[in-house]
């Protein structure tokens, strides 16, 4: 990306964090400024003509309240039934993603217009895989994969979707969904698409008695509950460095970036394997006794589990791979770790035409649970097993031939980023909970340098 070598000034960085670009996926290696935490909103909340409508905290409460539901409560009877109404142009549609058809449309329209790219150099590699993992898991409903078609040329013009996520935050357990993919076609943006693609959504979600969602963004919105900060791990970087992703920072050479990046090419944690169909039952109660670490997790059946971390034949191992730590003597699986895989075509290039990319998703450890929680004793030995686990996921990671490994600063991650040589990336995570009140939960960030913080985070959710 040729944005990764100019200097930039704190206002051009400011205008990128707000924005979900490839920037923020991807740091600049050398990044000469700090940019700046989307802390202060970036307009009043009387500018945000529709957040501002919406059952959403306001940028200016204070965090003395009771945490809860912003709205009244109501039934499915108080639901309009019918779609909002749309410009005579377009038309709604439901996507059949059982269907080639509709998959290759999403497809085409994500790889389009999703993600913003100046060069237009780099495009999410989105497959039929990555689609079934992330939009079908158990309990989905077709009714809340939501496009827009131009009635004339049946061409999708806009997308949103739904799916199943129910949430603990605070010891309070909440039916709730996760949205997400929203996009709009670049040439139909500004129209207010995107308030009437929520609002539908927030139909249809409630019409299945659903009050709650969950949902993520680089955009500042009323208001974050978190913010989170991505970091990436080179495993390739003389690749990164030849597609445009890397630059070379002062005072170092190709072969010492290459040197200092380089992993072993073996594991070393005692009992690591790949987790089997045998091992869900575990895995779902190591997970489930973990998640009470975090004020907002993810509430997960077995099936789930199954799905999510396990993702079993239908992924056909190619987009979540997890991996467990098996006790040699009593043969108990005692930790889990995963990430999944999204890798870029890289256009325009004559040597690579990818690149592979890892996210750290959902992990577990003995090691840190029981009593003591989080006291320094037990951080400091559950920092250990992480950096171990971690550092074997990427090992694992870059015999796939994955180029950078990401994490974000959420869950335990701040325990591992700096020492395991993730760099800070220039780009935020905020995340956000529709129709609920709470106190704002720490993302890994420390508060005035904006570096990964020292403890650990509060949000243990992973969104994709
Ligand atoms: C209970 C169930 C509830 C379910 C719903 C829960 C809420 C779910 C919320 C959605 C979670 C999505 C999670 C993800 O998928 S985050 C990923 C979002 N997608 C992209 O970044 C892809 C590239 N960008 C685009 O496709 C468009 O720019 C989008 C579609 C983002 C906006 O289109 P456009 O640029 O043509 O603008 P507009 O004229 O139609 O609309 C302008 C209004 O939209 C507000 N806006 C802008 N960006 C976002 C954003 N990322 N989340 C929420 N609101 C956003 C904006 O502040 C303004 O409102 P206000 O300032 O006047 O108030």
């Amino acid at each position: 990306m040729s944005e990764n070598k100019g200097q930039k000034t704190l206002a051009d960085l400011k205008d990128e964090s707000t924005k979900k670009t490839l920037a923020d996926l991807f740091q600049r290696l050398a990044v000469e400024q700090e940019p700046e935490a989307p802390d202060a909103p970036p307009k009043s909340m009387d500018e945000y003509k529709f957040w501002k409508t919406q059952p959403v905290p306001r940028f200016d409460e204070k965090d003395s309240f009771k945490e809860g539901p912003i709205d009244a409560e109501k039934t499915i009877a108080d639901v309009r039934t019918e779609p909002y109404p749309i410009h005579s142009s377009f038309e709604w549609t439901t996507l059949d993603l059982e269907s080639d058809e509709d998959l290759d449309q999403l497809y085409e329209l994500l790889y389009d217009h999703y993600v913003e790219d100046h060069d237009a150099t780099f495009r999410f590699a989105y497959s039929r895989t990555f689609f079934n993992w992330a939009l079908k898991p158990p309990g989905w409903e077709h009714n809340w994969h939501i496009g827009v078609r131009v009635k004339d040329t049946g061409r999708l013009i806009a997308f949103i979707s739904g799916v199943p996520c129910d949430l603990t935050i605070r010891g309070n357990d909440i039916k709730s969904v996760e949205i997400n993919f929203l996009c709009v076609h670049k040439q139909l943006r500004s129209k207010r698409l995107a308030p009437l693609l929520i609002k539908e959504v927030t139909r249809r979600v409630n019409l299945k008695n659903i009050w709650q969602a969950l949902y993520s963004s680089g955009t500042v919105l009323p208001k974050p509950l978190s913010t989170c900060r991505y970091g990436h791990r080179p495993l390739n970087w003389g690749k990164l460095y030849e597609v445009g992703f890397s630059s070379l920072p002062q005072g170092e050479t190709k072969a010492s970036m290459i040197a200092k990046t380089t992993l072993s090419n073996e594991t070393k944690t005692v009992g690591w394997r790949k987790m089997k169909e045998e091992d869900i039952d575990t895995v779902y109660k190591l997970y489930n006794d973990w998640r009470v670490r975090y004020e907002i997790s993810q509430i997960m059946t077995k099936e789930d589990v199954k799905h999510w971390i396990y993702g079993g034949k239908q992924q056909d191992g190619k987009v979540i791979h997890t991996y467990v730590v098996e006790d040699k003597d009593t043969k108990r699986v005692t930790d889990f770790i995963s990430f999944y895989v999204l890798p870029f075509t890289v256009l325009q290039n004559e040597l690579h035409d990818n690149v592979g990319i890892a996210y750290l998703y959902y992990y577990a450890s003995e090691t840190g649970l029981g009593k003591f929680i989080k006291d320094e004793e037990s951080q400091e030995l559950l920092k250990k097993r992480l950096k171990s686990l971690v550092n074997d996921a990427m090992i694992e990671a870059k015999k796939i031939n994955i180029d950078v490994f990401n994490a974000l600063s959420s869950q335990d991650n701040a325990l591992f980023l700096d020492d395991l040589k993730f760099g800070a990336g220039d780009g935020f995570l905020n995340y956000y909970v529709f129709n609920y009140r709470a106190k704002h939960i720490e993302g890994g960030i420390d508060d005035t340098t904006n570096a990964f913080s020292k403890t650990s985070s509060g949000v243990g959710v992973v969104l994709l």
